[in-house]
């Protein structure tokens, strides 16, 4: 399985250049549609046939709608959208409007329509390509799921925006054995409470959530980090890795 970061700032500067959440599993399976989607070439684009959507939060979304427009003229249609009910509601209501953008879900290009929404429910496991791709519940300010990926004997989990506790505790002790553990760290210590009311993780957080587990993940992949928290975060989490193999993102 090749997984590649296309973005992941917890915001968008100019400082970060990769964009916010976009994580690319060989050639057509992207998790979010954050702007680091729009790393893709148009010929790359036109590969990818399935969207993992966490959450409807701006910055896990913000490409999908020229994305999807780029699908006109793909000899690969439909692309596949997955969510939960909250999330494909609310890209219904509030993006695919026919006001904010078209209704492209029911519009059509030849035969069949370029976009189909699909349902997804935590605990729901989907095989594509040779991968299992679980979703899990997690805690967050709307409905969030992560996601927990398994293909050629490697097993890639990623709890996307997500508050320290029991339920994300649970959820991975429950995942067993995790070789990369990609967990997000989007405010320092000293706004712990600005991450508790926003559902966040702190540096401290994140210690505390390792700590946690019962079977240690081989790597810890750092993500989210917030922009005006990014030079502050990383020097703690240099100065203090959570993990013996920790890369912040
Ligand atoms: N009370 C708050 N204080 C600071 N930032 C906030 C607050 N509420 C929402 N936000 C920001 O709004 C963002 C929405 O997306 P996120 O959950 O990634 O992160 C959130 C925070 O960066």
């Amino acid at each position: 399985m090749n997984i590649q970061v296309l973005g992941c700032s917890g915001g968008l500067s100019g400082d970060n250049k990769g964009g916010s959440t976009c994580i690319q599993l060989n050639h057509n399976i992207v998790i979010d549609a954050g702007t680091g989607l729009n790393q893709l070439s148009l010929a790359q684009m036109h590969q990818v046939r399935h969207v993992f959507l966490t959450h409807s939060h701006m910055d896990h979304i913000a490409a999908l709608p020229t994305f999807l427009s780029n699908q006109y003229g793909s000899e690969h249609l439909p692309v596949t959208v997955y969510a939960q009910a909250h999330t494909l509601e609310k890209l219904k209501n509030n993006i695919f409007n026919g006001d904010i953008w078209p209704e492209l879900s029911s519009m059509t290009e030849g035969p069949e329509p370029i976009l189909t929404f699909k349902e997804i429910h935590p605990g729901e496991c989907i095989e594509l390509e040779g991968m299992e791709i679980k979703a899990f519940a997690v805690e967050h300010s709307v409905p969030t799921v992560g996601y927990s990926v398994k293909s050629e004997g490697k097993h890639f989990v990623f709890p996307a925006d997500t508050i320290a506790g029991k339920q994300l505790t649970e959820q991975l002790n429950r995942l067993g054995h995790i070789d990369t553990l990609m967990l997000e760290c989007a405010f320092p210590d000293e706004l712990l409470q600005v991450a508790e009311k926003t559902k966040h993780m702190t540096p401290g957080l994140l210690e505390s959530t390792l700590k946690s587990l019962e079977q240690q993940p081989a790597e810890l992949w750092v993500t989210h980090l917030k922009p005006s928290y990014e030079i502050a975060l990383r020097k703690t989490l240099a100065t203090n890795p959570p993990h013996k193999n920790t890369v912040v993102l």
